[in-house]
């Protein structure tokens, strides 16, 4: 079965390489960026993720699988074509479509045979529907094709992992001709498959990030007011998770969500629902929340600081969630350019993310990729990102590298007594 991708990104490259490595044997990912395409035939990842590059090499070795610039060859005898671009926020909020509907013009003027159309990218409810009539009516050739909807829910950072062991497999399906593909395609995972109508597959995409948004912003909301009331945030979530209908994960405070997904994913099914005049409540208070969440430690280092002009400040920690390189949404970002403009002088430490970060802040602040060079002599630290790197530092030498020891951790990645005992002004999230 030839399998054609269009877009390797996160969702495209992760998706094509683990159909390979199931036993898919003829599959072909698609890109625009001829570089990208280039670094892949190489062997090399273009994004940072654990096991990919292994299992790339791997698979491309064997020939089961292919990446190309040239869609109108990876598209004109695929059986199933995987549409995993980009669905970016506009300025409204919405999701832009125009990748999506790029690569339909793309497949309609190249397909010569059957085709099922699979829509792996994040799209709002009613998406596959349009999408189908569109490739319809632009058709160059007169063959059968169908579009379903296939939502992915890897996270960034496991990416390999959860697609070879993802909790479901959601198809949203009109006939019983696409249903069978799909379950033809996904045989070898061995995953528990959830067959529903297209809408409904779209909007459990929406749900489901929007609803662990929901419950971030939850406890986020619960960490300010411990902080007020005298709670530790992490006790009470701990308390809270031993409740199987509550559950442990996705309880942790900190200094917001960021990444490619919550944020704008929230914003789009608000931006949706408002539109068929019925308005998400839930969902509008928790952007709010992670609005405030973002800003909330430099808005409290501004009350205890002075002044930020001319003073070192050390941010560790760069990308949205530790294990990736993507600093989309990352509340690193909203934090850098509130001291940038408050004249701070920033350096900027991150294991991954220096590279990604150069190409927002440019020469405006330094980088480096070691924790020691960034405290030495800073007069304050913020920590936005929990990567073990971090976690593990020795905190004494905050005490002993800086000028001053004031710190502001936004993923509470140390224990409030070790920072005492060593008189560390700390301040963290709801504890
Ligand atoms: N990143 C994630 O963790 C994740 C998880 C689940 C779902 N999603 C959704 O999946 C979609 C893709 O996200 P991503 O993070 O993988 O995107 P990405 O930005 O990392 O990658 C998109 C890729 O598509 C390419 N592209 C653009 N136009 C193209 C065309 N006409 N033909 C071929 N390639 C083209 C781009 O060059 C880029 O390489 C989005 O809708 C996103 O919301 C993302
Ligand atoms: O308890 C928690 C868990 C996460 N986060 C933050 O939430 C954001 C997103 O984290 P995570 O969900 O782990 O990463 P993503 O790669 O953005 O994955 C989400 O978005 C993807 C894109 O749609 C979905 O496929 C995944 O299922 C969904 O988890 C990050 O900034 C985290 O720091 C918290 O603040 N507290």
């Amino acid at each position: 079965m030839k399998i054609a991708i269009a877009g390797t990104g996160y969702v495209g490259l992760v998706t094509g390489v683990c159909l390979a490595e199931v036993g898919h044997d003829n599959v072909v990912c698609v890109d625009i960026d001829e570089n990208k395409v280039e670094l892949m035939k190489s062997g090399k990842s273009p994004i940072y993720e654990a096991d990919l590059e292994e299992l790339m090499k791997k698979n491309y070795s064997i020939g089961r699988i292919d990446y190309t610039v040239d869609y109108q060859s990876a598209y004109k005898d695929a059986e199933i074509i995987m549409i995993a671009v980009g669905t970016p926020e506009r300025k409204d909020g919405s999701a832009n479509l125009d990748y999506i509907k790029k690569v339909a013009k793309q497949i309609a003027s190249s397909i010569t045979k059957d085709t099922l159309v699979v829509i792996k990218s994040t799209v709002p409810i009613g998406t596959n529907q349009d999408i189908e009539k569109y490739i319809r009516k632009n058709l160059k050739n007169n063959v059968k094709v169908e579009v379903a909807s296939n939502p992915e829910f890897l996270s960034q950072g496991t990416a390999v992992k959860d697609t070879l062991n993802a909790s479901r497999i959601v198809i949203g399906v009109e006939s019983l001709w696409a249903q069978e593909m799909l379950e033809k395609v996904y045989k070898p995972f061995n995953q528990p498959i959830v067959a529903t109508n297209r809408n409904s597959a779209e909007m459990i995409k929406y749900a489901s990030n929007d609803f662990l948004a929901l419950k971030i912003s939850f406890m986020n909301d619960i960490a300010n007011l411990c902080e007020i009331v005298g709670a530790n945030i992490e006790d009470v979530a701990l308390g809270m998770s031993y409740d199987e209908r509550i559950g442990s994960k996705f309880l942790k405070a900190g200094i917001g969500y960021g990444g490619s997904c919550f944020p704008k994913d929230t914003k789009a099914l608000h931006w949706l629902s408002t539109h068929n005049g019925y308005e998400l409540k839930t969902i509008k208070a928790a952007i709010e929340v992670n609005e405030c969440q973002k800003l909330r430690l430099v808005r409290k280092a501004s009350r205890l600081v002075e002044s930020f002009e001319g003073m070192k400040v050390a941010v560790l920690g760069l990308t949205f969630k530790p294990g990736t390189d993507d600093l989309r949404e990352a509340p690193s970002i909203t934090n850098i350019e509130y001291l940038v403009d408050r004249g701070a002088n920033v350096i900027a430490y991150d294991p991954v993310g220096i590279e990604n970060t150069k190409k927002i802040f440019k020469e405006n602040i330094k980088y480096t990729t070691s924790i020691d060079e960034a405290i030495k002599d800073a007069e304050a630290c913020f920590i936005m990102t929990e990567w073990k790197e971090i976690i593990n530092y020795d905190v004494i030498n905050y005490k002993e590298k800086m000028k001053k020891a004031l710190i502001f951790d936004g993923r509470n990645c140390y224990k409030i007594e070790d920072m005492k005992n060593l008189g560390i002004e700390y301040y963290s999230i709801g504890r």
